[in-house]
């Protein structure tokens, strides 16, 4: 690919966003902000910061890592939450369009209800439980409506050595406690900021090169591992894994509860189970069973140094 191609990277430091600083480095000149980047405006709060940030570089695809990800604390900052999962999205989207960029954006499970057991296409209706999920639906819509060429990874449970996620919290606590409760009635996948980024590299490449494909390519993706699991069997899988390779726990009993007498300020879906048909029919691409992507990540966050 050429090196003058210009793929601006936001939220580097995230989960996401430090695996695709890895993933994205191939497909050109990879510029990468943070809220704090000095080179030029990173900040998804500032709105305009960020459509001056892609008129001043003009690249080719602008790739989205960066979201307010607090599900709870988003119940009650709902505006902040709005600013950067709705309102930001809405300003690069535009802002692409203007220079005919590809947007790559990332969504969530929590766009919808969590009604039934079946596995969910992308077109299935949507119906968000909570704040965040809301907000990330209305980045979604202002996306399409935009009319830039876009590539939406809706995701789920994401987890990475590096970052703050469900594995490492049951890691943590099982350090700590004798007695975990986790709840056994939602159901998803976890999927590795690392397959995630390696998804989106292989889409964006794809996307570059078929520029007469545009239309056939864009739109929203469902991108997550394959197979599902609850949090309670995926706590256990966690805590098997690491006593397994040598760690003392204090843990003795991992105790499965319904999510209702699990209280939490923001409602989750029950099932959080996403189809990746179309990810194999439209891209080719196969996503792994989750428990390759978690024990991978284990070994990264124990396996001594
Ligand atoms: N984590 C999950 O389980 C899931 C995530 N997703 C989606 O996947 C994407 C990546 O998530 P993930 O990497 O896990 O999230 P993280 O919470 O790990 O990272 C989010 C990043 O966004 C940054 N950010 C927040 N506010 C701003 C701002 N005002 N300006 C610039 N950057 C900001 C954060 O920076 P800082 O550290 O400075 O706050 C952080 O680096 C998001 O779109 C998320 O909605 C979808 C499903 C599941
Ligand atoms: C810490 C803890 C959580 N839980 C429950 C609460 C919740 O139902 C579930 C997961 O907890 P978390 O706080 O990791 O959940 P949450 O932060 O809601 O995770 C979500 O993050 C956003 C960004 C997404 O987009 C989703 O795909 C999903 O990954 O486990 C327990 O049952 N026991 C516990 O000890
Ligand atoms: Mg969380």
């Amino acid at each position: 690919m050429s090196a003058d191609r210009k793929i601006l990277l936001l939220g580097k430091n995230g989960q996401l966003g430090w695996e695709l600083q890895r993933a994205l480095a191939p497909l050109g000149t990879l510029i990468a902000l943070d809220r704090h980047s000095s080179e030029a405006c990173g900040d998804l709060a500032d709105l305009d910061g960020l459509a001056a940030t892609v008129a001043a570089l003009r690249p080719e695809a602008i790739v989205n890592a960066g979201a307010y990800t607090a599900v709870d604390k988003a119940e009650s900052d709902v505006d902040t939450a709005r600013r950067i999962n709705a309102e930001a999205p809405a300003a690069l989207a535009h802002a692409a369009r203007a220079c005919g960029a590809w947007l790559i954006h990332y969504s969530t499970d929590y766009v919808f209800d969590g009604s039934g057991r079946d596995f969910r296409d992308e077109d299935a209706p949507t119906g968000p439980l909570n704040v965040y999920g809301q907000t990330k639906l209305d980045g979604e819509h202002a996306i399409r409506a935009s009319g830039a060429r876009h590539l939406i990874l809706r995701t789920s449970w994401v987890h990475a050595a590096r970052g703050g996620n469900f594995a490492r919290t049951m890691l943590k606590l099982a350090a700590e406690r004798e007695r975990l409760t986790v709840v056994d009635d939602q159901f998803g996948a976890p999927t590795g900021a690392d397959l995630l980024a390696d998804l989106s590299a292989h889409m964006l490449r794809e996307a570059l090169q078929r520029p007469a494909d545009a239309d056939t390519l864009s739109g929203v993706f469902h991108a997550v591992a394959a197979g599902q699991t609850s949090w309670h069997a995926y706590a256990n899988h966690v805590i098997d894994w690491a006593r397994r390779h040598g760690q003392t726990l204090a843990v003795r009993e991992i105790a499965p509860v319904p999510a209702s007498t699990f209280p939490t300020p923001a409602r989750r879906p029950h099932n959080s189970r996403l189809s990746t048909g179309r990810l194999q029919r439209v891209f080719g691409l196969t996503p792994p069973p989750w428990q390759a992507g978690v024990d991978r990540m284990l070994a990264e966050v124990l396996t001594p140094r």
